[in-house]
């Protein structure tokens, strides 16, 4: 198996609080791993610390084999390491072409002047950005709406923009915060489709947060379960969901 994400011993504090502790993963490429438990569990930390955000009080993150620990959230990023945040972070006012094709120009080669004489090497590497931010809007369904302001969008075509924004920066793994959040079941069912596609289409390992179970059920090949900062289960879902401690923590809400 070829490991892609490799999290040994990670802790982070908050004043008293262990947000995390001692949080170990191991995420096998082209694998969807969800991240579960109640809320203020530690899962966004998990992600904030993996991203650069946070850096860890201890342990170790490595990303395809290089130790990644505390380095800058860009660095993390031009590593591969894509995400989409809990709370939707589009430009609102810019269109729906434009928020993926500000995130793609991340990825250019093309310097100043290219772009400004508009030599051919800009004129080439625009036109295949703008292709792919199109490939990808076509996935997610948006082609038609390529002209609309991103604010304008309906909730659940937002959470689908900010998806396609995040895989036009070419990650190879890629951290959902809860896509579903605020989805009805129509718009779930059509997510869970979406993100296997994009998976399989752009080579893509996935670690999710998610609460929707429907949604964990139809993607996730293994999941972790925390609580108040601690691993209390892994496994398949239908081999953790009827642990004791697991129905207790939070499955056990849902009933
Ligand atoms: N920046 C911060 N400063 C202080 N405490 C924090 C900070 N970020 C998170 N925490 C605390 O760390 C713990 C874990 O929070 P975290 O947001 O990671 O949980 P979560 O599992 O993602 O919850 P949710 O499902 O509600 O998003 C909580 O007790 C939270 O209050």
């Amino acid at each position: 198996m070829d490991t892609i994400l490799q999290i040994n011993g990670l802790n982070k504090n908050f004043g008293g609080v262990k947000a995390i502790d001692s949080f170990n993963l191991q995420l096998e490429k082209g694998k969807i791993h969800g991240l579960i438990g109640p809320n203020g569990a530690g899962k966004t930390t998990i992600f904030n610390t993996i991203t650069g955000i946070y850096k860890p009080d201890a342990g170790e993150i490595r990303f395809k084999g290089k130790d990644v620990t505390g380095l800058k959230p860009f660095q993390v990023a031009q590593l591969g390491v894509g995400r989409t945040f809990q709370n939707i972070r589009l430009f609102a006012t810019l269109n729906v072409m434009e928020n993926v094709l500000i995130a793609s120009n991340l990825d250019i080669t093309y310097n100043m002047l290219d772009s400004f004489l508009r030599l051919p090497k800009y004129k080439k590497e625009e036109k295949a950005l703008r292709e792919k931010a199109m490939e990808l809007l076509k996935i997610v369904g948006l082609q038609d709406l390529v002209d609309a302001q991103a604010n304008s969008l309906p909730y659940g075509h937002q959470r689908k923009l900010e998806i396609a924004r995040a895989v036009a920066l070419n990650p190879s793994l890629l951290l959902l915060d809860e896509p579903a959040a605020g989805m009805n079941k129509e718009e779930s069912v059509e997510l869970v489709e979406f993100i296997k596609e994009i998976k399989e289409r752009f080579d893509l390992t996935v670690l999710m947060i998610e609460h929707h179970m429907d949604v964990v059920a139809g993607l996730c090949d293994h999941v972790t379960v925390l609580n108040f900062g601690k691993t209390i289960a892994s496994g398949r879902l239908d081999e953790v969901k009827n642990n004791k401690m697991v129905v207790e923590a939070y499955l056990g809400e849902e009933k």
